[in-house]
């Protein structure tokens, strides 16, 4: 459905060239649902919108929906729907005409436009607010009626630029729950930027990474998890000093793995739950008397934090 080749995309600011992109590898196969993450600035609405048709790469090839990006626009944008991250309905027109323009956009007679129009009002639970115009709409409502824009045209693959910014949390799972039901019903191949942790992590059966323009991950949140990150044992002793912790426990895990503080030690394992009992014997043979101990299994965050330094919030401040 996707296949992009060192895609880039340079921007001069200032009379000084800024290297939004560089280089994007990626192949999304039909149905599949992927996660674009990364911090602000990462790049990812800028890689959507060369891969829409709507910015021309600086360098680099793609392939949307069977068609060439550069050599055939028209023939992309005719087979994908793109969610911005700005409203795409106007304030001056009722919902349901508006979504009956917008079919007309796509060349549909009046009649078409009209049953594609009641179709998506109805994918989207927006038939009783058909009459009203957008301006009167809640932000989650809106979101949807944006959504519904995107799905005029029946696209085989749809593109969401931060679909549930800004929204509250109930109104995100609302999207989310939409979304999810035109996978399944639809079997829509569908591609998503955000910076929520959680969304990326629950939704996406794929998640790629971006940080500075470039992908440093690409794998399910499980994988990326398990490879990068680990989980984690933490384990209070009852001496101040957990220094001889740390050596019985760094004697069974590689010392880089564990991490000493005051009076406890946080071990980094590939399975927490099997691994504490192993620590809890190794302390008890070495004389160390463990007093609390946990385990705790790493996020899309710690994963950041893997490959950058840094956590996806420091990202985002910086
Ligand atoms: N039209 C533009 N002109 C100049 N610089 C731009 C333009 N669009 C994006 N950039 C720059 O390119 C980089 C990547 O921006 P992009 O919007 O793709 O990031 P993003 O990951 O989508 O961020 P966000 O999560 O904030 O939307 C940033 O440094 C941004 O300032």
């Amino acid at each position: 459905m996707i296949h992009a080749r060192g895609l880039t995309r340079r921007f001069m600011v200032k009379r000084r060239p800024v290297e939004a992109v560089r280089g994007l590898d990626l192949d999304v196969e039909p149905g599949q649902l992927v996660a674009f993450l990364g911090p602000n600035g990462a790049g990812k609405s800028t890689s959507l919108r060369m891969l829409t048709t709507l910015l021309p790469p600086t360098s680099g090839t793609a392939a949307v929906a069977g068609h060439d990006i550069a050599t055939s626009p028209g023939a992309v944008r005719a087979r994908i729907g793109y969610v911005g991250q700005k409203n795409s309905a106007g304030d001056n027109y009722r919902v349901r005409d508006e979504l009956i323009t917008q079919g007309r956009g796509y060349g549909m007679t009046r009649h078409d436009a009209r049953r594609r129009a009641d179709e998506v009002l109805d994918l989207l639970d927006l038939t009783p607010l058909a009459d009203r115009k957008p301006n009167t709409l809640s932000g989650g409502q809106r979101r949807r009626l944006d959504i519904a824009m995107g799905l005029v045209n029946r696209p085989a693959l749809l593109f969401l630029d931060e679909p549930s910014t800004g929204l509250d949390p109930h109104s995100r799972a609302n999207i989310w729950e939409h979304v999810l039901r035109l996978r399944a019903e639809h079997r829509t191949t569908l591609l998503f930027t955000t910076h929520y942790l959680d969304e990326a992590d629950s939704m996406a059966e794929r998640v790629v990474v971006i940080d500075h323009g470039r992908v440093i991950a690409d794998g399910t949140a499980q994988q990326l998890k398990a490879d990068l990150a680990g989980d984690h044992i933490n384990i209070t002793v009852a001496q101040p000093d957990a220094a001889p912790a740390a050596e019985a426990a760094a004697r069974i895990a590689s010392p880089d793995a564990v991490t000493l503080d005051g009076p406890s030690i946080k071990v980094r394992v590939p399975r927490a739950d099997s691994a504490l009992p192993e620590y809890l014997r190794a302390f008890e043979e070495a004389g160390i008397k463990a007093i609390a101990a946990e385990t705790a299994r790493p996020t899309l965050d710690d994963v950041f934090l893997a490959l950058t330094g840094r956590s996806l919030r420091e990202a985002e401040e910086s």
